[in-house]
């Protein structure tokens, strides 16, 4: 069974080859705009428009989707649109904790599942020279709430609670749970 990994991030190709489940790319365009009002519900919503675009390419594909999204205080981060905005995202982040969603969804032939992971993550206080290193690296620019957890910004955190895979975009677990509810097993076991 042939998966299609409906992403160009290469932290989710990494996380998904890990589990040595065969897959291939394709992406299609979506807007990455939700009508949806609670952060859960939106991060779901994002990664089913990402699996649904590629759906309508490959209607006979089994199709995983995520989409990764920064919640504090309720408000979404999204990828910063520069490095002013990049410095302003983590100066608020400094020294409180935030939670980090994930929304993956399978679509197969029949049906679309969907399924969000949380996690808490706390960062450490950061001081200003910390907070212009981190953006001078520009490693959070493409990053939700502007930062990255597997790289330079690990030097950022405090702790989590959770799972780790779905700060970096993947929750394997819950991805493994919704496979098992759209009847294509990930791992391939009979359920
Ligand atoms: C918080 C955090 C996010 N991220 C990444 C995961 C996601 O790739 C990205 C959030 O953007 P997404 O829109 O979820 O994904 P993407 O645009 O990178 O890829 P695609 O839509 O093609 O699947 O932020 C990290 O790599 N590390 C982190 O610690």
């Amino acid at each position: 069974m042939e998966w299609v990994l409906a992403s160009q991030s290469p932290r989710r190709r990494e996380l998904l080859s890990r589990l040595g489940v065969p897959f291939r790319i394709q992406v299609a365009h979506t807007d990455e705009v939700s009508l949806a009002t609670l952060p859960e519900e939106v991060a779901q919503d994002l990664s089913r428009q990402k699996a649904l675009a590629v759906r309508e390419q490959e209607p006979d594909a089994l199709i995983i989707a995520a989409d990764t999204i920064v919640v504090l205080d309720g408000e979404v981060l999204n990828k910063p649109v520069d490095r002013e905005e990049n410095r302003g995202f983590l100066s608020r982040l400094q020294g409180r904790e935030h939670q980090v969603m994930t929304g993956v969804t399978i679509s197969t032939p029949e049906s679309v599942f969907s399924g969000v992971e949380i996690t808490r993550v706390k960062f450490r206080e950061l001081t200003q020279q910390e907070i212009d290193w981190y953006v001078r690296s520009g490693e959070g620019l493409d990053k939700a709430g502007g930062y990255g957890i597997q790289e330079l910004g690990a030097l950022l955190i405090e702790g989590i609670h959770g799972d780790y895979f779905n700060v970096v975009g993947l929750p394997l677990v819950r991805l493994l749970m919704v496979s098992r509810a759209a009847g294509v097993p990930l791992l391939g076991e009979h359920v």
